[in-house]
């Protein structure tokens, strides 16, 4: 379910005609999706998306999100860019609700990828870290492990037992881990969320890396760490694949070779990664009640994950 929001065929056709877009010609809302209500738009001139931003982003941080598009789409990054309405503005207010008009980019999301799939998805993430480094905004990541940790510890014992017996552990293993946390390592805009279902792909050609609403200044070593753990496992984290991580890190060193330090840092990296979707998971899960239409991530998949990272992790990045 992702279109929160009916807009009816005459509120649709005023709004897209705010734009130099040629005539709607047909407008179908997509299902994918979970934070925001998403229509696929037809115009005599072609396609676009269409985003109406219903929860979780701070409409106060769209300039830098869509700003950020258009900084890498205008870089040559695969990433799509902003369509600016008649008077100029990145976003407009249908209602009280924001929405932006944004270029649509053919591909579909890997489930399974292939090693090459990864190669051309690490240097994609390599891509829009160097395209992103002059970018004249700035954000603070608000979900780092210091305040991932934070969210665990801000529920009980009780409360975390009741979506895993084994959740509640993560807590004292999250302080340890802020104890090992580096700093000081290049930073950049990060995408902070780079799964597969926020990648379009033909065949092994990245056509649009999308969902940047998490985007905000961190270790560029970090965000690859988090594709690492996005891309490398079976959904529920059981099983690493070594082929998928080789070819993730391989594909972005082709781009921006990892400094010494960088690369040491993976393992303890890649737990913090675990972290971050361990907390939102959790925070997600307790916040959703049970009988509601949305899906809910297990937070035990990425300590799965964790486990691993935290046993072979140095192996894993070797
Ligand atoms: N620029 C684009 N070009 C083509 N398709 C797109 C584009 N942006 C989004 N989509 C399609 O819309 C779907 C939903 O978009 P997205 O994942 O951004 O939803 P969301 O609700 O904003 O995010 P999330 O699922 O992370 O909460 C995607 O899976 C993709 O199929
Ligand atoms: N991609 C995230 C959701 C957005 O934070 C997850 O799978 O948990």
């Amino acid at each position: 379910m992702a279109v929160y929001t009916h807009l009816g065929a005459e509120d649709l056709a005023r709004l897209i005609a705010r734009y130099d877009v040629g005539e709607l010609v047909s407008a179908k809302g997509i299902a994918e999706g979970i934070s925001n209500s998403n229509w696929l738009i037809e115009t005599t001139r072609g396609r676009f998306i269409l985003t109406m931003y219903e929860r979780r982003i701070d409409i106060g941080e769209l300039p830098f999100f869509l700003g950020l598009l258009d900084h890498l789409a205008s870089r040559g990054c695969a990433v799509p860019a902003t369509i600016h309405d008649r008077d100029g503005a990145a976003s407009r207010k249908v209602d009280d609700k924001a929405v932006a008009l944004i270029e649509f980019l053919p591909g579909v999301s890997p489930t399974q990828p292939s090693p090459e799939q990864a190669r051309a998805v690490g240097a994609a993430l390599a891509q829009i870290h160097l395209a992103a480094r002059d970018y004249p905004q700035t954000r603070r990541n608000d979900l780092t492990p210091k305040d991932s940790a934070t969210t665990l510890q801000s529920h009980g014992e009780d409360e975390l037992a009741l979506i895993d017996p084994a959740l509640p552990q993560v807590r004292e293993r999250a302080a340890d881990l802020l104890e090992r946390w580096p700093e000081g390592l290049p930073e950049s805009i990060i995408h902070s969320d780079l799964f597969p279902d926020n990648v379009l792909m033909l065949g092994e050609e990245v056509t649009g890396l999308i969902d940047f609403y998490f985007a905000a200044r961190d270790m560029m070593a970090y965000d690859l760490a988090v594709t690492h753990a996005a891309w490398c496992f079976d959904k529920t984290g059981a099983r690493f694949d070594p082929a998928i991580g080789q070819a993730l890190v391989a594909g972005y060193e082709a781009v921006r070779p990892l400094d010494p330090v960088e690369r040491e840092a993976l393992p303890v990296l890649a737990e913090g990664a675990c972290l971050r979707f361990v907390a939102s998971r959790a925070e997600d899960w307790l916040d959703t009640p049970a009988d509601a239409q949305v899906l809910r991530k297990d937070p035990m998949d990425f300590v799965r994950r964790w486990d691993f990272y935290a046993e072979e992790g140095a192996r894993a990045f070797a």
